[in-house]
């Protein structure tokens, strides 16, 4: 199925489809980073997406794009990320709190809906500021999940025209009826609720470039973008995280000592955060080896020449953490996890040989809360409870959709360490 044009570019041929697949770093980083006005959003893997919020961050249109970015970027900020980091804490302890009834009862937990309604409780806390109630989270979550799998057709055919019907577009129909129903009278409320440092209070306070008010629609496709780019992302990475530590029992020694020495008998606090050097280490590796965001696609503006090989103006651009992180040619041992890769004194690689975060104008903008939050997370769970065992233990099989998820569900027992 591949039509090899130059090792490291391939050019993929679905017959009516033929993308270019890239795979070298340096490739990675022109299309990325340095020549990123030939290489637009729009293409295959996005387009399904713009259906779902056709005017925020995650829409079709640049300027759209650009004006998002800026007005959301300040709450994302490493310096912003810290100040939001003690509630961030009490979030992920709130939604941990679940887990105590069935650790003390030994009964076993599916890690992807701890790790979802932990994730969930959180982000909904820190960017909509508590403004959508428990239950309505929790149906949130499930619509999500059927968005990711109901866009995989399409992903899959993008050589039908957009209004051609796929199957599961009536799940996503629904799915995305259940967001306007929450997201839209959000959209409608104009209340800033003084002292809030949560992304609603930040938009509604954001004028327009021409002065006026923020549209409904805008907050709403805002609004929507960011819980779906949150919320699933970080769920799945630390879903991948377990499975991969219990599978490791020397790994999970070293994170468990690391953890209780920083923490101790917890609860995680702020300043423990830089301490946990090897939790973070176990972070980036899971991403490396799983890497939940898993392609990104573009499509070239021009007619443009990549390494020798020229794609044609119009082309769709493949590039690939799933291809590119588990190379030989840039990885050791590629198929292991070990996170001594990301150890402060290990060998320096290509920066895109691995870019779980995408890069450039459009690298993750929720990079630095993904990376405080997962932290918090791991430390708060081992030092709360001991983990005893994960079924099944070798859960590694991906299953490709929209994101790199899990094919089949893993169960977690815990013990209460208090
Ligand atoms: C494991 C966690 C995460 C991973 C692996 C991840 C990965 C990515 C990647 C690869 C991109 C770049 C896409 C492109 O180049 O077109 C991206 C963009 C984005 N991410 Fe994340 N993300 C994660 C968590 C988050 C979180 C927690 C948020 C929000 C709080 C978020 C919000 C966004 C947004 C809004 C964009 C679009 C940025 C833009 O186009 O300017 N992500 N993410």
């Amino acid at each position: 199925m591949g039509i090899r044009a130059n090792g490291e570019i391939v050019r993929l041929d679905a017959k009516i489809f033929k993308p270019y697949l890239l795979t070298h770093p340096d490739h990675i980083q022109h299309v990325l980073r340095t020549n990123p006005q030939n290489y637009l959003r729009d293409s295959v893997f996005f387009r399904p997406l713009f259906r779902m919020f056709p005017q925020g961050i995650l829409g079709e249109s640049e300027e759209n794009w650009d004006f998002s970015r800026r007005s959301i970027q300040p709450m994302f900020t490493a310096r912003h990320v810290q100040v939001m980091m003690e509630r961030l804490i009490e979030l992920v302890n709130e939604g941990l709190d679940d887990a105590e009834e069935p650790a003390r009862t030994g009964t076993p937990m599916a890690v992807r809906h701890l790790m979802g309604s932990v994730v969930n409780k959180a982000i909904v806390g820190l960017i909509f500021g508590d403004r959508i109630p428990r239950q309505k989270t929790d149906d949130l979550a499930v619509a999500a999940d059927t968005i990711v799998k109901t866009m995989v057709p399409r992903m899959v055919t993008p050589f039908f025209p957009g209004w051609f019907p796929r199957p599961g577009d009536r799940g996503f129909r629904k799915a995305v009826a259940l967001f306007d129903e929450t997201m839209k009278p959000l959209a409608r409320e104009r209340d800033v609720v003084e002292g809030q440092a949560d992304m609603l209070s930040l938009l509604i306070g954001t004028p327009q470039p021409d002065g006026s008010e923020p549209t409904d629609s805008w907050l709403r496709d805002n609004y929507v973008g960011m819980y779906t780019a949150a919320t699933e992302t970080t769920a799945i990475a630390l879903t991948w995280l377990w499975p991969a530590v219990a599978a490791h029992p020397e790994v999970l020694a070293r994170l468990k000592a690391e953890v209780w020495e920083v923490v101790g008998d917890g609860p995680v606090a702020v300043e423990h955060i830089r301490k946990l050097v090897y939790t973070r280490q176990v972070i980036d590796e899971t991403l490396r080896w799983r890497p939940v965001v898993w392609l990104v696609t573009r499509g070239a503006e021009q007619d443009d020449v990549i390494g020798g090989v020229r794609i044609p103006k119009g082309a769709d651009v493949i590039i690939s953490q799933w291809v590119t992180h588990r190379s030989p040619l840039f990885w050791d041992r590629p198929d292991e996890f070990d996170p001594d890769r990301f150890a402060p004194d290990a060998p320096a690689r290509n920066r895109y040989a691995y870019f779980p975060f995408g890069g450039g104008g459009h690298q993750c903008i929720g990079k630095e809360l993904f990376l405080a939050e997962a932290v918090i997370v791991v430390a708060s769970m081992l030092s709360r409870f001991d983990l005893v065992k994960i079924v099944p233990e070798d859960n590694f099989t991906p299953q490709l959709a929209a994101t790199l998820r899990p094919k089949d569900e893993a169960y977690m027992t815990l013990k209460p360490r208090r």
